[in-house]
C-alpha cells in the first residue's frame, strides 16, 4: 500500500479499523508480555489508536510510528494531550508525557529510533499492507528491533479470494515464515470474529478469525 493510500484513507475519514475502546486482546494477553516495569513500548503503524494510551496508563512510555499527519493530530487532539513537536531525523516527533509518535514512514525507523523499546504491540500492521510489502514490513521490524525484545501480535485470516484488501488475511504460516526462525511463535488465541465485523459479511466473506500470538526472540 502506498503511502497516498493512507493519507487518503485518513483524510476522508474512512478509518474502519480504529477501535474507539482499548484492544481487548491486548488487556488480555500483555500480562503474558515480560517486560520491564516503566520501560518504552514500540507500536508499529500506531494510527490514532487507544491503547498507546492503555500501556502509558500501565506506567509504560510508548513510541509509536504513524505515516498520516491526520492521525497523529487527531491521536493528541482527541485525548486532550498537548504535545511538543520537534524533528528527529526524517520524522516529526510528537511527544507528550513520554508518549511519543514518529509521524514517518515505518521503512525509514532505524534501530536507533528504536532501541529503548523493550516491548512491541503489533495490531494490523501486518494486514495493513500486502503481500509483498510484509515481506519487507517483517524483515525490517526483526532488523532494527532491540535483541531480546517479545511481540504481541494480532492478525485476521480469512479466504482472500473472498475479498480484496486491505486488510489482508495474514495466515498462520506466512506469520511463523516471517519469524520462526529468530522467535518461538506462539498462538495465544484463535477467536471467530466474523458475528462482531458486519463489514466483512457485507463484502463476502465467509468465515474470519483473529489470531493473538506471542513472539520470543531465541
Ligand atoms: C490498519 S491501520 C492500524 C492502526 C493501529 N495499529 C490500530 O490498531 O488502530 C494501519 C496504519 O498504518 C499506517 N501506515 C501505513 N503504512 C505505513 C508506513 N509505511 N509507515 C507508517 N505508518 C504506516 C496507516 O496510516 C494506518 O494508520
Amino acid at each position: 500500500m502506498q503511502a497516498e493510500f493512507w493519507h487518503e484513507r485518513w483524510e476522508k475519514n474512512q478509518i474502519g479499523f480504529h477501535q474507539s475502546e482499548v484492544n481487548s486482546h491486548l488487556q488480555a494477553f500483555w500480562g503474558r508480555m515480560v517486560v520491564p516495569a516503566g520501560s518504552r513500548i514500540f507500536v508499529p503503524l500506531c494510527g490514532k489508536s487507544r491503547d498507546m494510551l492503555w500501556l502509558q496508563a500501565q506506567g509504560f512510555n510508548v513510541t509509536g510510528i504513524e505515516i498520516s499527519a491526520v492521525a497523529v493530530r487527531d491521536f493528541f487532539a482527541e485525548n486532550g494531550l498537548k504535545p511538543t513537536v520537534t524533528q528527529q531525523g526524517a520524522f516529526e516527533r510528537w511527544e507528550c508525557d513520554g508518549l511519543v509518535i514518529l509521524r514517518g514512514d515505518f521503512f525509514q525507523l532505524s534501530s536507533v529510533d528504536v532501541r529503548e523499546c523493550a516491548g512491541v504491540f503489533d495490531r494490523a500492521s501486518l494486514i495493513a499492507l500486502p503481500p509483498e510489502m510484509r515481506v519487507r514490513y517483517a524483515q525490517h521490524f526483526m532488523a532494527i528491533l532491540p535483541p531480546g525484545v517479545q511481540t504481541l501480535l494480532i492478525t485476521l485470516e480469512y479466504d482472500q479470494s473472498e475479498m480484496k484488501g486491505p486488510p489482508f488475511a495474514v495466515h498462520e504460516p506466512e506469520v511463523r515464515g516471517f519469524y520462526e526462525e529468530q522467535c518461538t511463535v506462539e498462538r495465544l488465541l484463535v477467536l471467530d470474529a466474523l458475528a462482531d465485523e458486519p463489514g466483512f459479511r457485507q463484502r463476502g466473506v465467509t468465515r474470519l478469525e483473529e489470531k493473538v500470538y506471542l513472539l520470543t526472540p531465541n
